[in-house]
């Protein structure tokens, strides 16, 4: 399969390595000083790039006719409006916050976690991340999927990085060098916690889940999720 990288940074690397372990081509290898994307030997794009140019290297991959992967957060403002692109123009796209099926296990379980304990009475619940330094946006995507979740099933109707409201959902976003990304889920009473948590190593399981996606996704048409490439949940 020939793959065109839409960001060539950590990510971008990582998907590298993987894709060619697995016989894959890479066709393209889009930084912020690319000025044309040549999309003519491509089967399917990835893009990690930066939240301001996600959504125009989504397009970009859509209108050419290729199926396009993006694991690129802090564009989500947008997403409707990529959705009606894709649709209007019979394309292909799956979004993930996170590719990892780590963390797409542990979303399953964030969710089942959230619905015993919308009916028990006393817990406060808070997400906390920690990425590295190089992290631009805040929270990352991750921690928003898993808020979202927690929101659908409780009390909680929205969520915030400052100091919460009794109806908010509060998230601790932390940079420290180095650290390929960790959420964390506490419920807290005054009795007792109960704490999930997601430790990634490396960006390994980050990069194998988007391959894995792109070699799913290649001859077909319409929106995906990781839900429909794992077969989970
Ligand atoms: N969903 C998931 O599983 C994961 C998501 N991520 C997300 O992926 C994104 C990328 O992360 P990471 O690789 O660490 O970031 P990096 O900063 O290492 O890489 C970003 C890349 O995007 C490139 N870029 C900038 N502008 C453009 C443009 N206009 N067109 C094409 N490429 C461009 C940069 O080019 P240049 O080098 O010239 O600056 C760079 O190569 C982030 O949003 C991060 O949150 C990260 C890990 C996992
Ligand atoms: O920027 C990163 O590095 C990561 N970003 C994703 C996110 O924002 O959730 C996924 C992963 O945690 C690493």
């Amino acid at each position: 399969m020939n793959i065109a990288l839409l960001g060539y940074g950590r990510m971008g690397k990582s998907i590298e390595t993987i894709a060619l372990d697995r016989n894959h081509n890479i066709t393209l290898k889009a930084t912020s000083s690319t000025t044309t994307f040549d999309f003519s030997e491509t089967d399917v794009a990835i893009d990690f790039s930066i939240p301001s140019t996600a959504v125009n290297n989504i397009k970009k991959a859509i209108e050419a006719g290729v199926p396009v992967i993006s694991g690129t957060t802090g564009w989500l403002d947008h997403y409707d409006e990529v959705l009606d692109y894709c649709k209007s123009n019979n394309g292909t796209f799956l979004y993930a916050s996170n590719f990892s099926l780590g963390v797409n296990i542990f979303f399953e379980i964030n969710s089942r976690l959230s619905q015993l304990m919308a009916s028990v009475e006393g817990y406060d619940t808070e997400i906390e991340e920690i990425h590295h330094t190089q992290k631009l946006d805040a929270p990352s995507g991750t921690a928003i999927t898993l808020a979202e979740q927690i929101i659908d099933n409780t009390r909680y109707k929205g969520w915030t990085l400052n100091k919460p409201n009794s109806d908010e959902l509060h998230i601790e976003a932390k940079r420290i060098p180095e650290v390929p990304g960790t959420h964390e889920i506490t419920y807290n009473s005054e009795i007792d916690s109960i704490s999930i948590k997601h430790t990634a190593h490396s960006r390994q399981g980050f990069a194998l889940g988007a391959v894995i996606a792109a070699e799913w996704i290649k001859d077909k048409k319409g929106i995906f999720s990781m839900k429909d490439v794992l077969n989970i949940g």
